[in-house]
């Protein structure tokens, strides 16, 4: 596989990739055209906050199975197209947390005591001991916007500095305010208001772009702001004019609305505006953390198995991927047959899970339900965008789940409906490991799905069996297996059987002009092509 890095990350992180066999390509220059030409036969991009992976990326790249963001904010990442193109997008939410919080606290001091300004000045040659007269952080109040991963690691080092906390977010809870000693305040001008400091610590969203504005910065009047998150959170031109006209006694930015080198910036003219250039994550630690994190999810995509950082993809539990593992084949393959079984457009999904697996969290067998109901019809369907081309396409998708089972540990079914009638195929393990569907539309089957299959439904009466096996030898085609179910004796019956080749249309049409033949129709599974080679 290739993966193609386009940011720079630690060699500990590239060197898992190689050392799993992978080729890895770094790039760090290439963008606009280079770089969808770099990205057309990559399997995985990695990437920093420096790579703009937009719409066009992804329709560059047939071949990507996952992007990694090497660090936590995926702004840069157009989430939406990825999951159009069943790309996975994982990010590394863990490895640089420590890191961005100590460059926050790092930035707190740094404009609370003028450090950079006294700095310039003394190198310049000038004492100018008289002119900076810093704030402490003891006895003063923090607010701190957004209390996720990094804003609470802030909470704790500036608590145990002696501030009070006062925290501004609308999506936690009292208790995780309670824990951290912070006071939650349920309106952001009121937070602002109470705090001589504000820190920063939301992603960048719709929602948060230009959160703090003038009116807002106006709320923190003498205070400091420092935003170590995202810049377009902060409206920059708002910020340097309250900080020029004194509203605001200083800022720290480690972030900026355009990266790299913000152009023309009125920030960087403002003496009292402290900036880097987006150093929050960069330690030796967090890029080690971070680069081996994101090789670690490269590496789970291309084994298929689940990337617990996955921002797009259905939700596993790592310790439970074992025993539902099993079930993603069988699934597919369930909503492959009941898909190709079915007339007309599909409206409706359902995946019911009866007895053992019913106790499991099945968000990723049912998209791989989804997965095989699509992928007749569809060029590029995988668990990552199956759930959404079912939205997309108006298809309803339940799922029920039940304890009770009559004659399997466990068992999933997978029903599709087009409006008028249904097609209900049910698979389990044999010996926890043999995909059989046991069912199809009520017929107890018992047939190994593989290959090229051919499902006939015909008057159970004799010969029938045998005329259809005459008319495939008739035209080569070999049966490897075969399985009958019936409703009652000469009622209807469900014949499936599992070929060696595909079946030519003249062999079906000679099927179907016999009465006793009511339906046939082929399917096609994995294992086909290699069948059809032997
Ligand atoms: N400068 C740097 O190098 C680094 C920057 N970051 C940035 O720091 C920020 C925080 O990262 P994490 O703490 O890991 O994210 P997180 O997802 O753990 O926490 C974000 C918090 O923001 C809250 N939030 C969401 N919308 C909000 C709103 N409208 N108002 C107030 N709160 C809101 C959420 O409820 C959550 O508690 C991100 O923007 C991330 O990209 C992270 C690491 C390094
Ligand atoms: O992890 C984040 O959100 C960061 O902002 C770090 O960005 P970087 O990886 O240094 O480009």
């Amino acid at each position: 596989m290739k993966v193609l890095v386009t940011d720079p990350i630690a060699d500990a992180g590239l060197d898992r990739l190689r050392d799993a066999g992978h080729e890895v390509v770094t790039d760090y220059e290439s963008e606009g055209d280079d770089l969808l030409d770099a990205v057309a036969d990559a399997n995985a991009l990695i990437v920093r906050s420096g790579t703009d992976v937009n719409e066009a990326v992804f329709e560059a790249a047939s071949d990507l199975v996952i992007v990694g963001r090497a660090g936590i904010g995926v702004d840069n990442i157009d989430i939406e197209a990825a999951t159009d193109h069943g790309v996975i997008v994982a990010n590394a939410p863990e490895g640089n947390v420590r890191a961005a919080a100590e460059h926050t606290v790092a930035m707190t001091f740094a404009v609370a005591r003028s450090i950079p300004q006294a700095h310039g000045r003394l190198v310049g040659g000038e004492w100018a001991k008289g002119e900076f007269l810093g704030t402490e952080v003891n006895n003063k109040t923090l607010t701190i916007v957004g209390l996720g991963r990094v804003g609470q690691e802030v909470a704790k080092r500036l608590d145990s500095l002696g501030m009070d906390l006062v925290v501004y977010d609308p999506y936690i809870s009292e208790e995780r305010a309670d824990r951290m000693g912070a006071e939650l305040v349920e309106d952001l001008h009121d937070a602002l208001a109470a705090g001589d400091f504000a820190t920063i610590h939301t992603p960048l969203l719709p929602e948060t772009e230009g959160m703090i504005g003038e009116a807002e910065l106006a709320q923190l009047e003498g205070g400091y702001l420092i935003n170590c998150a995202r810049g377009g959170i902060v409206d920059e031109d708002a910020l340097a004019e309250a900080v020029d006209d004194g509203v605001l006694a200083g800022a720290a930015l480690d972030s900026f609305a355009e990266e790299p080198l913000p152009q023309d910036s009125p920030l960087l003219d403002v003496e009292e505006i402290v900036v880097t250039p987006h150093l929050g994550a960069s330690t030796e630690a967090a890029q080690e953390n971070v680069a081996v994190d994101t090789a670690e999810a490269v590496l789970a995509a291309f084994d298929d198995e689940p990337v617990l950082t996955a921002l797009n993809a259905p939700s596993v539990d790592e310790s439970a991927f074992p025993r539902i593992e099993p079930y993603i084949n069988v699934a597919e393959t369930a909503g492959k047959v009941a898909a190709q079984l079915l007339d007309g457009r599909i409206t409706e999904v359902e995946a019911t899970y009866e007895g053992d697996i019913a106790a499991e969290d099945v968000d990723l067998v049912t998209a791989s339900a989804l997965k095989g109901v699509f992928e007749p019809l569809e060029w590029q369907v995988n668990a990552v965008n199956a759930p959404r081309l079912a939205e997309e396409r108006g298809i309803e998708v339940t799922e029920s789940k039940t304890r009770q089972t009559d004659d399997f540990q466990s068992l999933v079914r997978v029903t599709v409906r087009n409006g008028d009638d249904e097609i209900a195929v049910e698979g389990t393990l044999f010996a926890g490991e043999d995909a059989r569907i046991v069912r199809i539309d009520g017929f107890r089957v018992d047939a190994v799905p593989y290959g090229h299959m051919l499902v006939a439904r015909n008057t159970d009466e004799p010969g029938v069996i045998g005329l259809i096996g005459t008319v495939l030898g008739d035209h080569d085609v070999n049966i490897a297996g075969m399985f009958n179910g019936r409703e009652t004796q000469g009622g209807e019956a469900l014949t499936v059987y599992n070929l060696d080749s595909a079946v030519p249309d003249a062999a079906i049409e000679e099927l179907l002009a016999d009465d006793r033949v009511v339906e046939i129709t082929e399917i096609t599974l994995d294992g086909a092509d290699e069948r059809a080679d032997e």
